[in-house]
């Protein structure tokens, strides 16, 4: 039949054909639907449709308002023209990744950038013989001599004034030595950017700070206050592009240091005493396909910026770090901020889920120069080494070599799956610019060469480079196009989405519609996709579509849905931190419900969902994986065959940040009386908000995981010493022990209605008092403190169960298996056929007994009596 149309219409171009093959396709659909639709009609609908001049749909969004304000149709109009937006949406998106995938490609997967840090207040004195290096855009000179110079080539060059935050740099101008101090805002992060872009877009990508110490590479990753560096900002731009996809995101975020080779968890608080429990090693695996798992890894759920970025301060304060010659609180390791995200059903992604590393190197220096000697000695050489054996990697990558030696150091290793052709490797390589630190320079700029690999010859001819350039602008034109008509796209959807709202107050929300259709099989979704190509009046409604079961969601997922249990209060208020502490084998606290083994790096992102109540990146799945089961849309629900689990919890102060013991307020004022900085932490009793519903507050962290079927909670803070401390009771907000009713064990739902809070002894990690404190009513307020962090601790659920809810659980269950007739039909005519088959036994064996003892002389009646 397809044929025939084909050939009725006599097309040539393939493109023609291709948009006839669908539309005779959905017209056949249609003739299924309604037998009056006759293959003359729909003939002769073909022809009028062809003969239609074409306009490609949803050009811009003001095209969309003509369609669906001037039409003033009814909901399922609404409901299609959103479908048809979200489709275009795809799509641009699609060519979008295409730009910036081929602009990235011609400014190549490896870029390597320069940034000469200015002179620093105190090296005035270097001012008067002026700077050695001096650059322009993408080239370096260093003075060498009073007539040599030497000239280095790099994808972009930093100068000294070049900024990186939002504030603008010129307010310290009196500060540094200034040679184009006209700051031009946000440089820096505007060639980390499109790196972020591919991210998202489901590339692995790593950003590094290279260069020698205290030349400002810590400066460029973290950054100040008032000009953020490249992890927060690149971290703040994902969570933005992301929540503007429209798609269910998850983020986890990870940090770790590599210390003299070795590999330590940032997120994981220090034991000081070797009797306690150590937080267990992480080691490097490869999965089948060959991405890199670090085993044990702390991942942290995340669901927006500030809630990383609490993280990754915390991370910082926990990082090896030491005063050298060069630099007062100088990094003794590399330190690597990971983040990993997963994108629900983006299927124009390169990947479901890929990983950012953020990567702070140690210093390099050279060791023999600065004198340093025994443990610094030992740090300096382990990062020479690592830095060198990095350099091979990149400079292996760069010539395509058959063999690429990631298994020289534990760094490479690590970043096996992020540095390669499929990745977007981006390199800060820092400078000084003083006179004494030019052997430094030299070398610092000689690896940048090396990674880059342009003294193989690499260097483009000035014709293709011009070439080149073009074509870079036209991409990246492109990429800015269509990111414009994507925002115009957005806005459009939105306005109507506010429509349909208006319109349909009552009616399930077009979300839920459209998000179970995103997670049913593809097949629904190229079917939707060619019915966005359609004219209007021929796309089926939905009433149509669910008459021919096009719109049916994925069975299973219905099933699921309905069986979930009611929804719960949002948990945008909870106020912990919380992460499955990962621990293999068997707990040292022997006690029947330690069971120790936890969710894997691997299993917290599969249970972990987007936060409830954004409902463009809700979604509904259910999975099992590994021993965890997720129970839909709901980011606290989760369920483990074990009674007991570990998490790592990240205690918030008080609201307002009150500190609550009150004898600490007068050391902490002593402190900051004497102006000195708090060496020795500091106890105090931080809340830790196991769910809370009275507290709003939007930066609320992941709240800790509930455990299935839990009778009886206890909760165990493991102490530094090594022992337990049970704070259970300890709980203010806690009723009784947490007893759930009959009706509440069937939900599988987190027990509480209530909120929890649990006080807990924990340290308070600060390096410097906040500015203002006051003292008001005994209790010390912390008018700034993001300088204050409660140090993390483990906490371990313990969940009971009471044996005679089980025996009545296992009662009601039987009790509804029995009135549960059809499924159970066979075992009860198999019950039936027993118990007469028992009772025929009975009479036979009785009457055989009456007569053999007859002969004895006893009467019947005995042994009537005696069989019943
Ligand atoms: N571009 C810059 N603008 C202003 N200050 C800078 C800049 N770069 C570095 N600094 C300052 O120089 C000092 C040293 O910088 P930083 O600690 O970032 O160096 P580093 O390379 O990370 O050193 P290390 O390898 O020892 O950790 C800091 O006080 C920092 O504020």
């Amino acid at each position: 039949m397809q044929e025939n149309y084909e050939h009725s219409f006599g097309l040539k171009s393939m493109e023609s054909r291709k948009s006839v093959r669908k539309l005779s396709d959905t017209i056949r659909s249609l003739l299924g639907l309604k037998a009056h639709f006759t293959p003359t009609w729909a003939d002769s609908v073909c022809k009028i449709v062809k003969e239609l001049p074409y306009e490609e749909p949803y050009k811009n969004g003001s095209q969309v308002k003509c369609l669906s304000f001037e039409t003033m149709g009814s909901s399922e109009n609404i409901q299609d023209d959103i479908a048809a937006l979200y489709d275009h949406l795809n799509r641009l998106n699609l060519q979008r990744r295409q730009a910036l995938n081929d602009f990235l490609d011609l400014k190549g997967n490896i870029r390597v950038l320069c940034r000469i840090r200015p002179m620093a207040p105190r090296e005035e004195i270097f001012l008067l013989q002026g700077s050695v290096v001096a650059g322009d855009s993408n080239n370096v000179f260093l003075k060498l001599g009073e007539s040599k110079s030497k000239r280095y080539s790099f994808d972009t060059v930093f100068h000294p004034g070049s900024s990186q935050g939002y504030a603008k740099f010129v307010e310290k101008k009196e500060n540094f030595h200034e040679i184009d101090f006209l700051a031009r805002d946000e440089e820096v992060f505007s060639e980390v950017e499109p790196v972020i872009k591919s991210a998202l877009d489901g590339y692995n990508a790593c950003i590094f700070a290279y260069g020698q110490t205290g030349t400002g590479k810590t400066f460029t990753m973290e950054g100040k206050d008032n000009c953020p560096g490249v992890v927060p900002r690149a971290i703040e731009a994902l969570f933005k592009q992301a929540e503007d996809s429209n798609h269910a995101f998850l983020f986890t975020f990870s940090m770790l240091e590599i210390y003299m080779g070795n590999l330590r968890d940032l997120l994981v608080p220090q034991m000081k005493k070797s009797m306690n429990p150590m937080p267990p090693c992480l080691t490097i695996k490869t999965d089948p396909k060959g991405g890199i798992e670090i085993e044990n890894l702390i991942a942290i759920r995340v669901n927006d910026f500030n809630q990383a970025k609490r993280l990754y301060v915390l991370g910082n304060r926990l990082r090896s770090t030491a005063s050298t010659n060069s630099n007062a609180t100088s990094s003794r390791s590399h330190c690597l901020t990971r983040i990993t995200m997963t994108f629900i059903h983006a299927l124009e992604r390169h990947r479901e889920t890929n990983k950012i590393w953020m990567i702070d190197l140690g210093g390099s220096e050279r060791v023999l120069k600065t004198k340093t000697r025994g443990k610094r000695f030992d740090e300096g050489k382990a990062i020479n080494l690592s830095l060198s054996a990095l350099g091979d990697v990149i400079s292996a990558l760069q010539r395509r070599r058959s063999h690429i030696p990631y298994r020289n150091s534990k760094l490479t290793q690590v970043l096996r799956d992020s540095l390669g052709e499929d990745s977007k490797t981006l390199m800060l390589v820092h400078v000084s610019p003083k006179e004494e630190d030019l052997c430094e320079t030299v070398c610092s700029l000689g690896f940048a060469t090396r990674v880059k690999s342009i003294h193989l010859g690499h260097l483009d001819s000035s014709e293709v480079q011009v070439k080149k350039e073009v074509a870079m602008a036209k991409f990246l034109q492109k990429v800015k196009q269509l990111e414009y008509e994507q925002e115009n796209v957005r806005r459009d959807i939105k306005n109507l989405k506010a429509d349909l709202e208006h319109r349909t107050m009552s009616e399930p929300s077009f979300d839920e519609h459209f998000q179970v259709q995103n997670i049913s099989d593809a097949s629904q979704d190229s079917q939707h996709c060619i019915n966005s190509q359609l004219p209007r009046f021929m796309m089926p409604t939905i009433c149509s579509r669910s008459k021919s079961g096009v719109n049916q969601p994925n069975r299973q997922i219905s099933q699921k849905k309905d069986s979930l249990p009611t929804r719960r209060r949002k948990t945008s208020s909870i106020r912990a931190a919380s992460v499955t502490f990962p621990i293999t084998g068997i707990s040292e606290y022997g006690s029947e419900f330690s069971v120790s083994r936890t969710a894997s790096e691997c299993d917290i992102k599969m249970v972990i969902c987007p936060e409830e109540g954004n409902s463009e990146s809700n979604f509904t799945f259910s999975k099992t994986h590994s021993n965890y089961k997720m129970v839909k849309n709901d980011p606290t629900t989760y369920t483990s065959p074990h009674g007991s689990k570990r998490v790592l919890v990240v205690p918030l102060l008080e609201k307002k940040n009150k500190i609550f013991e009150h004898d600490k307020a007068e050391k902490l004022d002593g402190l900051r009386m004497s102006g000195g900085n708090m060496t020795e932490p500091v106890n105090i009793e931080a809340h830790l908000f196991l769910n809370d519903s009275a507290v709003k507050d939007s930066e609320a962290p992941t709240p800790i995981s509930p455990l299935e079927k839990c009778d009886v909670l206890e909760l165990f803070i493991l102490q530094e010493d090594g022992t337990e401390k049970n704070v259970t009771n300890l709980n203010e907000g806690l009723h009784g022990n947490v007893s759930k009713s009959e009706q509440e064990l069937g939900s599988q739902n987190w027990p509480l209605t209530e909120a929890m809070i649990c006080p807990i002894r924990t340290e308070l990690i600060a390096q410097e008092l906040p500015k203002e404190t006051l003292v008001s009513d005994g209790e010390m307020i912390l008018q700034e403190s993001p300088h204050y962090l409660a140090r993390p601790c483990l906490l371990e659920m313990r969940c009971r169960r009471d044996l005679s809810m089980d025996l009545r659980d296992a009662e009601s269950e039987h009790h509804a298996s029995m009135s549960y007739i059809e499924p159970q039909e066979e075992n009860t005519k198999t019950g039936i056929l027993d118990l007469l088959r028992w009772k025929v036994h009975m009479v036979y064996g009785g009457a055989l007994l009456g007569l053999g003892v007859q002969n004895i002389g006893l009467d019947d009646e005995f042994f009537y009596g005696l069989m019943l």
